[in-house]
């Protein structure tokens, strides 16, 4: 069962008590610990400025260590919060002056539906989960996007080509790649957004931002190396639609196996086409970069 309050917060976003998840301490509602959910509790939490005024200090001590800036894995800045009070206003008076806007509420109800459907859709999320047995194939599909093998068979290409044009393109996935690493590496310690709570933390050689979920490092990555596929080796068309093929089921698979929500994959497949771009336009050559390759010949 909802709690009063949570239920009160549904009301106000237009959204069923049941989008809030469960109410254990764990679930993405309530924002404790368990690995996920952190976020879900701010994501619905922002309409809670219509509770009474705490009187004693033992009260204002819990509201203070509730709010978004004392919650470990919170992102004040990022995710919507409520609206300060104007000066000069009580309390009640500031209350009713609360108008949130347009964007926050398509924001929050956006928010809701992707936990909403990242719930649903996470249907590999564990063996006894209703697509449980084709969990296996999801992380075989899993590490086909990770990192470390795409940076070892990078550098194993490197080391074996014999050409500039090859040794050029491959200098520059490597860039990607690392470029990629990077930039996740950065929002996800910046957003901080928890992985869903039906998330098992089973994953093949994590960093430790990896604990966080926006955006999906897999998605990233299969967009920018199938771009990039596709933009620099010469494919016959099947080749070519495996590629994007690729990149779409691995994306799909990381909510499928409750990695992570939808909006995270969705932002990464958009970061990782992005990324490339990147690339593309500081594109490395033993023009703009002897050094690099005069290096890379010694070898
Ligand atoms: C050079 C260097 C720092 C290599 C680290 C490679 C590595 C451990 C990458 C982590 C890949 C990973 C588990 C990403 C998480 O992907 P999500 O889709 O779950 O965000």
């Amino acid at each position: 069962m909802p709690s009063p309050r949570r239920s009160a917060e549904g009301r106000a976003l237009g959204i069923p008590a049941a989008s809030s998840s469960s109410s254990s301490p764990n679930s993405p509602a309530h924002g404790g610990g368990g690995g996920g959910g952190g976020g879900g509790r701010f994501e619905f939490q922002s309409l809670l400025s219509s509770r009474a005024p705490c009187a004693d200090p033992t009260c204002a001590r819990l509201r203070a260590s509730e709010s978004p800036v004392h919650r470990r894995g919170s992102v004040p800045l990022a995710w919507p919060g409520p609206a300060p009070a104007p000066p000069g206003l009580a309390p009640e008076e500031a209350r009713m002056n609360l108008n949130p806007s347009f964007l926050g509420i398509a924001l929050r109800s956006l928010l809701a539906i992707d936990l909403w459907l990242s719930k649903k859709l996470g249907v590999c999320a564990g063996e006894h989960s209703s697509w449980g047995s084709v969990r296996p194939l999801m992380k075989l599909l899993e590490i086909s996007g990770h990192g470390i093998p795409w940076l070892l068979g990078t550098l194993y290409c490197l080391s074996r080509s014999d050409s500039w044009a090859g040794r050029e393109v491959l200098m520059n996935l490597l860039f990607a790649l690392l470029l990629d690493l990077l930039l996740v590496a950065l929002i996800k310690g910046l957003v901080r957004r928890r992985r869903p709570a039906h998330n098992q933390m089973d994953m093949f050689v994590t960093l430790s931002v990896d604990k966080y979920s926006f955006p999906s490092g897999h998605a990233t990555r299969a967009a920018l190396v199938s771009r990039f596929i596709l933009n620099h080796l010469v494919l016959a068309i099947p080749l070519r639609v495996l590629a994007v093929l690729w990149a779409f089921i691995l994306g799909l698979s990381r909510v499928m196996l409750g990695r992570h929500n939808v909006t995270d994959v969705a932002f990464g497949f958009l970061l990782g086409y992005m990324q490339y771009s990147i690339v593309d336009y500081c594109w490395l050559s033993p023009h703009n970069a002897p050094v690099l390759f005069a290096l890379w010949s010694q070898q």
